[in-house]
């Protein structure tokens, strides 16, 4: 569904005499519909300017990014604007990314009004179902976003993403602000709805731990290169390239058997919960 082929991505320099950075080398990786990219790396790696360069956010200096066969580097922006029904964002931020003063009904429908994807009632009828999808009371949608925790902001985020369906949505480390507890429900959440949807993920993190979690395939960024990409098994147990086996040290990852029995057990609970 989405091809990066040898993307390279420079920021102009600040003043007149400083020079440009290269924050992206020679990127080149493939999402497939309905599975989880994951894209880790420490901080300052590259990891958000490739979500952006596929959100057409940053201009890709040389190289390809194509979707569904469409070519995204250097499209016309009213071209874009058409794709980006297909392709959203959830950020790290919940208490920045959504506008304070609108009602969570307002949020979710804004989305709809503007591509004009039905009247006002069915609308009202899609934001009941996103709720619902992300696990929020219906009486939500009258209450503001500063009366919601952290977890609940990034569920109206997540819906906000969801409104119209996209085909992939490029999560920029969406569980980073959250305390631990939270995060799990948060990224089991992600898996729930992708398995409902078949929706796409590039999911960024900077935790080896989240990523494997959630993702199919993980590749590994280092420095503006990939150093490692594959299955996400492969990957984060047997890592070949020494910076990943650094991160592996740096935060090892529980047992996997353990791990899998609690997702087993999370997953019972979060269905009896929506049983009861
Ligand atoms: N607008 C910009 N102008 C100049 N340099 C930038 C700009 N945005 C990012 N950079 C640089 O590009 C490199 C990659 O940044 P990026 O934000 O993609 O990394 P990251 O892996 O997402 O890091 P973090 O986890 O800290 O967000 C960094 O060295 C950063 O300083």
């Amino acid at each position: 569904m989405l091809e990066a082929r040898n993307v390279v991505v420079e920021y102009a320099g600040r003043g007149w005499r400083s020079k440009g950075f290269r924050a992206l080398h020679d990127v080149s990786f493939d999402i497939k519909p309905h599975e989880t990219l994951g894209l880790v790396g420490e901080s300052g790696s590259g990891k958000t300017t490739i979500g952006r360069a596929i959100l057409g956010l940053v201009p890709v200096s040389s190289g390809s990014i194509r979707f569904d066969g469409q070519e995204l580097a250097g499209m016309a922006r009213r071209e874009r604007r058409r794709l980006s029904d297909d392709i959203q964002v959830v950020f790290q931020d919940p208490y920045s990314s959504l506008n304070p003063s609108m009602t969570v009904e307002d949020i979710l429908v804004e989305p709809l009004v503007a591509r004009r994807a039905g009247d006002r009632r069915e609308a009202t009828e899609r934001v009941r179902t996103l709720l619902d999808q992300v696990g929020l009371p219906q009486d939500a949608v009258h209450r503001l976003p500063r009366e919601f925790s952290g977890g609940q902001r990034q569920r109206i985020a997540i819906a906000r993403a969801l409104a119209l369906r996209p085909k992939l949505i490029v999560c920029d480390e969406p569980v980073s602000a959250l305390d631990l507890s939270t995060q799990a429900r948060v990224l089991d959440l992600f898996i729930s709805i992708q398995e409902e949807t078949g929706v796409a993920y590039l999911f960024i993190s900077h935790d080896l731990a989240v990523v494997r979690h959630i993702s199919h395939r993980v590749a590994v960024l280092y420095r503006g290169d990939i150093v490692e990409y594959g299955d996400a098994l492969d990957v984060t147990e047997r890592p070949e390239h020494p910076y990943t086996k650094r991160l592996l040290m740096a935060a090892p990852l529980p047992d996997p058997d353990r791990q899998a029995a609690r997702r087993q057990e999370r997953r019972e609970l979060l269905a009896s919960e929506a049983m009861a």
